[in-house]
């Protein structure tokens, strides 16, 4: 994050700028041909553990999904079921359907949900990462998409949020304000390469990256 000092030292660069009235088109018809300082954002998020990665910012991924037309929809499915393995999964899916959210009732049975689609709306999933850090206080949350239109492809955008420091000395684990005698570290802790190396070295299995980092 930039310090007070050089934010201050910029909105006086800006007013500066600003008093000049030349403006963007000003600069480029004097022949400007490098964005000047000013108008270059220090990184908001350069702090923060948990950034989200937009084109140069560490932590975030956004993957598109295209399900084909199926002849016969019934004997496949469009995602086995799994959990997102990062902390938060933003997800933005069009009308035709197929999400479905695992539901374990108090019994312990368990059955699939459908995640009807809503217009405008973006769907948040919990995931392990989010189960780890908050020591089981939120579960991450087991999905899959059915295939259930004969007609339709389906399309769906989603963004992952994963943390963006992965250095070899950045640890995540059970966040410390949360654990006490009562609520003993139910996980050990790990960094970002250790973590993905454990997701990519197995299938989509529900839980599997849970399970991996238990104590
Ligand atoms: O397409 C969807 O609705 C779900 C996609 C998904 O679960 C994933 O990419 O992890
Ligand atoms: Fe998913």
């Amino acid at each position: 994050m930039a310090s007070s000092a050089a934010a201050t030292d910029r909105a006086a660069l800006v007013k500066e700028f600003d008093e000049t009235h030349a403006g963007v088109r000003g600069l480029v018809e004097s022949g400007v041909s490098a964005v000047p300082e000013i108008f270059r954002h220090p990184d908001p998020y350069a702090s923060i553990p948990f950034a989200p990665h937009g084109v140069s910012i560490p932590g975030k991924s956004m993957i598109c999904h295209y399900y084909p037309v199926c002849p016969e929809p019934e004997r496949t499915m469009g995602i086995v079921p799994h959990t997102d393995p990062g902390v938060l999964t933003v997800l933005a899916q069009d009308a035709v359907g197929g999400l479905q959210v695992k539901h374990t009732a108090e019994d312990g049975g368990s059955y699939w949900v459908d995640a009807k689609p809503v217009p405008g709306a973006l769907l948040i999933n919990v995931g392990d990462l989010l189960q780890i850090m908050s020591n089981d206080r939120y579960k991450s949350v087991e999905h899959r998409v059915i295939m259930n239109s004969h007609e339709e492809a389906r399309v769906s955008g989603v963004v992952f949020f994963t943390p963006g420091k992965r250095g070899a000395l950045d640890f995540y684990g059970p966040l410390p304000g949360l654990i006490s005698s009562e609520n003993p570290p139910k996980y050990r802790s790990f960094t970002m390469s250790e973590f993905l190396g454990a997701f990519f070295k197995q299938d989509l299995a529900s839980k599997a990256i849970i399970e991996h980092f238990k104590i």
